[in-house]
């Protein structure tokens, strides 16, 4: 199978804190990868070394078997990655539809094609009841799949999502986990999430690595790296209470 994505070495250091330190992933093609880690071990700068939002001060990212490595965003977005953001900013006096018709044009193409897109990421993200309601007025739950939809709708080949669960009670989050299973399995979409709720981390993912302070200290299967009891001590005593 081929890696969407191979980081190699990855560094990264803000005033002599190291945010990540020779980080090594493999996502490969249609596969989905959890990250997980305590606050500050470097999980968004990790995003942001791959989307070209910070550049890396060593190390390399290959994305769809090309070198990426300190693209600047744009070039990382055209080339088929999407990603999410935790602080949503969609165009507020918009619709809930004409969010994702724009985000669907900025990949080009005809009107017809964008509307075509935007009407299938509508139905497929659920959003159909509140599509034409106003963006400002949706509340967090509505606001989380406009964000996943404005994202698919410019028909990413990898994603990259940061804390899509968080914000939602749990019977918001089912659908919305569902939801991305049903993406990997149907499209064959891979997926590199960020999250804190552990019952999702373990429904989706097909790996999981584990941050601490800018390190990758476990990865692998699922069940294996969080029965690890360096995981264990780092993470997971303390947040598998919260989930
Ligand atoms: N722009 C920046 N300038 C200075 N320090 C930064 C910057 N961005 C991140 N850091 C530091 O780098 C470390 C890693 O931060 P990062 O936000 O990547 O962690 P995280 O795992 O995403 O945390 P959280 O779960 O809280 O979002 C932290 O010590 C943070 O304070």
């Amino acid at each position: 199978m081929n890696n969407v994505l191979e980081v190699r070495d990855l560094s990264k250091s803000f005033k002599g804190v190291h945010a990540l330190a020779d980080v090594q992933l493999d996502v490969p093609e249609g596969s989905i990868v959890g990250v997980i880690g305590p606050n500050g071990a470097g999980k968004t700068t990790f995003f942001n070394c791959i989307t070209g939002a910070l550049r890396p001060d060593a190390g390399s990212v290959r994305l769809f078997g090309e070198d990426a490595t300190g693209l600047p965003p744009h070039r990382i977005a055209h080339a088929g990655v999407g990603r999410t953001f935790q602080l949503m900013k969609p165009f507020g006096t918009m619709t809930a539809r004409e969010n994702v018709i724009a985000a669907a044009l900025t990949k080009g193409g005809s009107h017809k094609t964008a509307h075509k897109r935007a009407d299938d990421v509508i139905e497929a993200t659920g959003m159909a009841e509140w599509a034409d309601a106003v963006s400002d007025s949706l509340h967090t739950a509505a606001l989380k799949r406009l964000e996943l939809a404005r994202v698919l709708a410019r028909s990413p080949r990898l994603l990259l999502l940061d804390e899509v669960l968080a914000g939602l009670v749990p019977s918001e989050r089912t659908p919305v986990v569902e939801l991305l299973a049903d993406l990997r399995d149907s499209e064959g979409l891979s997926m590199v999430f960020i999250e804190h709720i552990m019952a999702a981390v373990m429904r989706l993912s097909d790996s999981v690595v584990v941050f601490d302070r800018g390190r990758v200290i476990a990865s692998g299967d699922p069940e294996a790296v969080v029965a690890d009891p360096t995981v264990q001590e780092a993470y997971l005593g303390t947040e598998i209470a919260d989930a």
